[in-house]
């Protein structure tokens, strides 16, 4: 098995672990989300939700903000996972915020607990995403 490949499983199982951390009490839909870092560090993250449903964080953005709390800002690789049919489709607000800290092409592998994948990037997620560099 190639290095990469051992990685992708790791961050698979992570993000599949997270599924028991989600706080889904509104909507009983746990997600999990494993990010790695360009130093190989990884950072999962689930959904939490509030009563408030509006200040809900999704799976992905619990990942990217606990790496950048962390004083992670580049990344490699993410793997999103829940509980759904085929491959776990992200949130606008998530693709938004993917565009803000990972590069266009950074691999997204999106999955789900019966193995089915679909391997696409930050860019595809969201074309023409509005950047820093749109602020001139
Ligand atoms: O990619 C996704 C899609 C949905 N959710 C969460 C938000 C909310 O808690 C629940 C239902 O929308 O799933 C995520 O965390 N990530
Ligand atoms: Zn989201």
């Amino acid at each position: 098995m190639h290095s990469t490949d051992q990685k992708v499983e790791e961050l698979i199982t992570k993000a599949t672990d997270m599924l028991e951390k989600a706080y889904v009490p509104y909507s009983h839909f746990p997600v999990g989300a494993a990010l790695l870092t360009k130093d190989g560090e990884i950072f999962s993250g689930c959904n939490i939700e509030n009563a408030s449903f509006g200040l809900t964080n999704c799976a992905e953005r619990t990942a990217i903000f606990k790496a950048v709390s962390e004083g992670k800002k580049v990344f490699d690789y993410l793997v999103v996972t829940g509980d759904t049919d085929g491959p776990i489709s992200p949130c606008g607000a998530c693709r938004q915020v993917l565009a803000e800290f990972c590069g266009p092409d950074m691999p997204v592998l999106l999955t789900n607990n019966k193995g089915n994948k679909q391997l696409t990037t930050v860019s595809e997620l969201l074309p023409g995403a509005f950047k820093s560099e749109d602020m001139v």
